[in-house]
C-alpha cells in the first residue's frame, strides 16, 4: 500500500522526488483562476452568481445570509454539538489570548526608547472551505484569533450547500463568534471578491483560510496583484508519523488516514526505524481503510504517500527536517531528547497518546498551518497573522546629544544631507 524506501539507499533524485508533492499543483489552473478574478473584478455579484450555478449548482438571489437565518440554522443542531465546539471555542480562545503580550519598551541609549505596539488590521476576510467537506474547526481557528487581535471586521466565505445555505455547525461557529453575516461564496470568486469588493462582498486587507487549488490559485496570484495580502500557503493537508519500536500500529495507521481522507491530494507519509512496524501499519491501513467513509479520497491520497525505514531515530528526524511536514507525530517512548532536534513543521505532536486529530479540533492549537514545505519559512495561524506591529520611539534632549552625531556621520556617509540636517537643526 505504501511503497517503501530505505533511508541509507536513497539518492539525491529521490530525494527531490520524495519532498516535492504537488508544490504547485495549481500551475495548469493558472488561466482558469485569472479568468475567474477578472470576471470578479468586472462584473462583480453578477460573476460570484454565475459561478455559484456553474460550481456550486445553486441559483442565489442573495449572496449572504443574516443574523436571523444564520439563528435559525444554528438551532438545528444537537445540543451535544453544541458543547463540542463550545469546548473547542474556549480551548483555542485560551491558548491564542496569551500571543497577544505587550513587548517591553527598550532604551538603546540614555533617553531613545523604542518599542512596539499591536495593531488589529482592520478588515479581514476568512475562507471556510466546503467543497469536499464542510468545515466548522476551520472557522474557529480563523475566527478565535481575529477576534482576540480585536479586527473590526470580519468578512466570511464559504460554498453554499446545494439549498443555498450553510450547515448549522458553521452556523453555531458565528454566533459564538458572533459574526452575524456570512458569504455564500467559493473557490477563486470569494477570494477575488475579497480581494476587490463587489457591491455585496467587502473588500478586505488580509484574507485567511486554507482551500483546494483554486483558493490556494487565487490567493498568491491576488496577493501579487493587489495590494491584500494572505495568511499563507496552506494547500493539501499532510501528515509525517515518525515511530520506533515503541509504536502501537493501529495508532500510526489511524494516524496516517485521518489526513489522507482530507482529499486525494493530500500525503501521509511514515518514517520508521522498524521494518516489522511499516508491515505491521501497512496490514492495519487496509483493514481501517475498509471501514471509512471516505475510503476512496483516503486510499487516491496513499497512492501519493511512502514509507521511510531509517536506521535510527537521527535519519527519521534528519528526514522529518527536510520534509518539513505540515503535522508532525512522534510515537515513540523516548520522545523528549528528539523535540530540540526538530528544525521545520508545522505543529507537533508528541507521545504514543496525542493524535493529529485533537490539533486538528480541540487542543487548542491553530490547525491552519503551512503546506507543502512552506513550514520551512511560515508558522501557522496565529493572532500575530491578525496584527500589524507598529515600532514606535521617543528621544529626550539627551537622547539627542547621545545619539544625534552618529545619525550625522552616518547621512553624511550616504550623501543624504537633508537626513543630516534634520538631527543637526535641533542639535546645534
Ligand atoms: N492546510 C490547512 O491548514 C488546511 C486546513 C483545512 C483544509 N485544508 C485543505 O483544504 C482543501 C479544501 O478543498 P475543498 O475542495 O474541499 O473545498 P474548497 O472550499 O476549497 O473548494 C470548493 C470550491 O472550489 C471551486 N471549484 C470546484 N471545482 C472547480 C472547478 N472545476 N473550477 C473552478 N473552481 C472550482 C468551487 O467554487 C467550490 O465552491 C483540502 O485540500 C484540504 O486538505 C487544508
Ligand atoms: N487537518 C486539517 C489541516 O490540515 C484541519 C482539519 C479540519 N478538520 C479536520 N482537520
Ligand atoms: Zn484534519
Amino acid at each position: 500500500m505504501l511503497q517503501t524506501y530505505r533511508y541509507s539507499t536513497l539518492q539525491e533524485t529521490d530525494f527531490e522526488r520524495l519532498l516535492a508533492r504537488n508544490t504547485d499543483p495549481s500551475r495548469g489552473i493558472e488561466q482558469l483562476v485569472m479568468e475567474i478574478i477578472g470576471d470578479v473584478k468586472t462584473n462583480g455579484d453578477a460573476a460570484l452568481k454565475k459561478y455559484a450555478e456553474k460550481f456550486d449548482g445553486v441559483q442565489l438571489t442573495r449572496l449572504y445570509l443574516e443574523a436571523n437565518e444564520i439563528a435559525s440554522l444554528a438551532s438545528t443542531i444537537g445540543r451535544e454539538q453544541q458543547r463540542a465546539l463550545e469546548i473547542a471555542f474556549a480551548n483555542i480562545y485560551r491558548f491564542h489570548e496569551t500571543q497577544l503580550r505587550k513587548e517591553r519598551s527598550i532604551e538603546t541609549m540614555p533617553g531613545v526608547k523604542c518599542w512596539r505596539e499591536p495593531r488589529p488590521i482592520e478588515k479581514v476576510g476568512l475562507y471556510i472551505p466546503g467543497g469536499s467537506a464542510v468545515l466548522p474547526s476551520t472557522l474557529l481557528m480563523l475566527g478565535v484569533p481575529a477576534r482576540i487581535a480585536g479586527c473590526k471586521e470580519i468578512v466570511v466565505c464559504s460554498p453554499p450547500q446545494a439549498d443555498g445555505k450553510i450547515n448549522g455547525y458553521i452556523a453555531y461557529c458565528l454566533q459564538l463568534l458572533k459574526i452575524d453575516r456570512i458569504y455564500l461564496v467559493g473557490g477563486a470568486q470569494a477570494v477575488a471578491a475579497m480581494a476587490y469588493g463587489t457591491e455585496s462582498v467587502p473588500r478586505v486587507d488580509k484574507i485567511f483560510g486554507p482551500g483546494n487549488q483554486y483558493v490556494t490559485k487565487a490567493k498568491s496570484l491576488l496577493q501579487g496583484l493587489t495590494n491584500v495580502s494572505i495568511d499563507m500557503p496552506a494547500g493539501p493537508s499532510e501528515v509525517l508519523v515518525i515511530a520506533d519500536d515503541s509504536a502501537n500500529p493501529e495508532y500510526v495507521a489511524a494516524d496516517l488516514l485521518a489526513q489522507a481522507e482530507h482529499g486525494a491530494d493530500s500525503q501521509a507519509i511514515l518514517v520508521s526505524t522498524n521494518e516489522q512496524l511499516i508491515d505491521k501499519v501497512q496490514v492495519t491501513l487496509k483493514t481501517q481503510l475498509a471501514l471509512l467513509p471516505r475510503a476512496a479520497v483516503a486510499e487516491k491520497a496513499l497512492a501519493n504517500s511512502y514509507a521511510i525505514l531509517c536506521a535510527n531515530l537521527e535519519e527519521a528526524i534528519a528526514f522529518s527536517n527536510q520534509y518539513a511536514p505540515e503535522h508532525l507525530i512522534i510515537e515513540t517512548d523516548n520522545w523528549v531528547p528528539l523535540l530540540r532536534k526538530v528544525s521545520n513543521a508545522g505543529s507537533v505532536f508528541v507521545g504514543h497518546l496525542t493524535p493529529e486529530s485533537v490539533g486538528d479540533y480541540a487542543s487548542g492549537t491553530n490547525h491552519t498551518l503551512p503546506t507543502s514545505g512552506y513550514a520551512r519559512s511560515y508558522s501557522g495561524v496565529s493572532v500575530d497573522a491578525f496584527v500589524k506591529k507598529i515600532t514606535f520611539q521617543h528621544l529626550t534632549a539627551e537622547g539627542l546629544r547621545n545619539i544625534g552625531p552618529t545619525v550625522e556621520i552616518l547621512a553624511e556617509l550616504e550623501g543624504l544631507q537633508a537626513h543630516k540636517n534634520a538631527v543637526s537643526v535641533r542639535l546645534h
